[in-house]
């Protein structure tokens, strides 16, 4: 199990990370979602013993990473797939690694097959696709057989069946009792792949439940009410009835309406008192994406001027923005003791009343208690050192039963080509 308790960091006067608390726990895969430069790379980082928090802790079985007997033998680690010697071929990589943690050379064939990079493995990584450095650095995570993974953005740069087949990989990992933490910004893929989800904004908790009640409670239900296209008219007419009997209505750029706060059979009910005919009634519930935008919305840091939010409802009724929260939300039932419940426990730089997400809205926004001033710049330079190699681990097991993935068709490269310096220098 991985726990981190009251995480804080402070780069200057810059809070990545603001008293976060939370557990991983083994057998399930969890998600780990936030907007850019939420926070997510730093506690990772923090947990792997990579970067010092400011204050808290965090342990993986109960121990700090550093203080972890055979470290690189339980956890397994991928944060950045670029950090490998480009002019080292795949094998020598993971050679390179295994010899530096006591693994068995033997491991490395087997983790090149596991991610399909066996007719490749002679290359120089500097030749390799981005999907392919992926594989590489999942290689690596893998090679000591490690109990608990963390995978930052692992099918960044991945085709589909790549995808897919991570997919499959962090299921079965989880199945086998293991502790699996995977951070993404593809909140669809995030649907398929896990169970649980840890959602931060700017540095801060914003949710810890599972994806099934992630979407519940961050989804306004809603109902999708279409009247004939040739009868503009009736459209008007359902458009008044239901907006009289307390529904909100919000037109969708295929005609039809959005109805939110009437039940369905009060929808059609109106619509039949009304003789209005109806082409469509639906019941619908917003997508993990959509909630995660609804959830995250107030904090971004970095938002494109095409506002990718654009139609999605307003803040639902019973959101609950003040006082308690929903379950498993700041202030809520079921929300990990030991957090900053809302209201007026938003730190500095945290954003401002008036934003329709949990912090945001909490009233009174101040720096939160004990918080003491930004310090000096802490000069823990972000990309070193290489990253995800720090954990490499090796369990004495044999290797776990995991399946192999499809092979590249090698693109045409020689593997004896130079290095040129500067490539070698990342
Ligand atoms: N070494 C550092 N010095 C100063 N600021 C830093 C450093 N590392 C991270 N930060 C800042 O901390 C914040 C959190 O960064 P972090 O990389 O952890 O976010 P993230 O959620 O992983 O982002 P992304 O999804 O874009 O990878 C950002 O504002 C980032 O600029």
């Amino acid at each position: 199990m991985i726990e981190a308790v009251g995480l804080t960091k402070r780069y200057g006067a810059k809070t990545a990370v603001y008293n976060l608390s939370f557990q991983v726990r083994p057998g399930t895969v969890t998600g780990f979602l936030g907007p850019n430069g939420s926070g997510k790379s730093t506690t990772m980082r923090m947990i792997l013993g990579l970067d010092a928090p400011t204050s808290g802790h965090a342990t993986i079985a109960g121990r700090p990473y550093r203080r972890l007997p055979n470290a690189p033998r339980q956890v397994g680690a991928l944060l950045d797939a670029k950090a490998v010697h480009g002019g080292r071929s795949a094998r020598q990589h993971l050679l390179s690694l295994a010899q530096l943690s006591g693994i068995p050379a033997g491991r490395v064939d087997e983790v090149l097959k596991v991610v399909g990079l066996q007719d490749v493995a002679g290359r120089r990584s500097q030749g390799f696709s981005l999907g392919m450095g992926q594989r590489l650095g999942i290689a690596a995570a893998l090679l000591g057989d490690p109990q608990v993974l963390l995978f930052d953005e692992p099918v960044n740069g991945l085709d589909p069946e790549g995808i897919l087949w991570v997919r499959n990989l962090m299921k079965q990992l989880a199945s086998e009792g293991r502790t699996v933490f995977v951070s993404s910004h593809l909140m669809s893929e995030m649907a398929l792949t896990a169970e649980h989800l840890i959602v931060i904004g700017r540095g801060q908790l914003l949710a810890n439940m599972s994806v099934k009640d992630f979407i519940s409670a961050n989804s306004a239900d809603f109902a999708r009410v279409r009247t004939p296209d040739s009868a503009p008219e009736q459209r008007e007419k359902l458009t008044a009835a239901l907006g009289e009997a307390g529904g909100q209505i919000t037109p969708e750029p295929d005609g039809a309406l959005r109805v939110t706060g009437l039940p369905l059979p009060r929808i059609s009910d109106l619509a039949h008192a009304a003789e209005v005919r109806l082409w469509e009634l639906s019941p619908h519930q917003a997508s993990l994406e959509e909630a995660y935008m609804r959830m995250t919305q107030g904090a971004v840091d970095y938002r494109s001027t095409a506002d990718a939010r654009a139609g999605l409802q307003e803040t639902p009724a019973g959101y609950a923005p003040q006082g308690p929260g929903p379950q498993g939300f700041p202030g809520g039932p079921g929300y990990p003791a030991g957090q900053p419940g809302m209201p007026g426990q938003v730190p500095a730089g945290m954003p401002g009343p008036g934003h329709p997400n949990p912090y945001a809205q909490a009233p009174g926004a101040v720096p939160g208690p004990g918080q003491p001033p930004p310090g000096p710049a802490q000069g823990h330079p972000y990309g070193a050192p290489a990253s995800y190699a720090a954990p490499h681990p090796y369990g004495q097991q044999p290797a776990a039963p995991m399946p192999p993935a499809a092979p590249f068709a090698p693109p045409a490269a020689p593997a004896d080509q130079p290095t040129p310096h500067h490539e070698e220098a990342r």
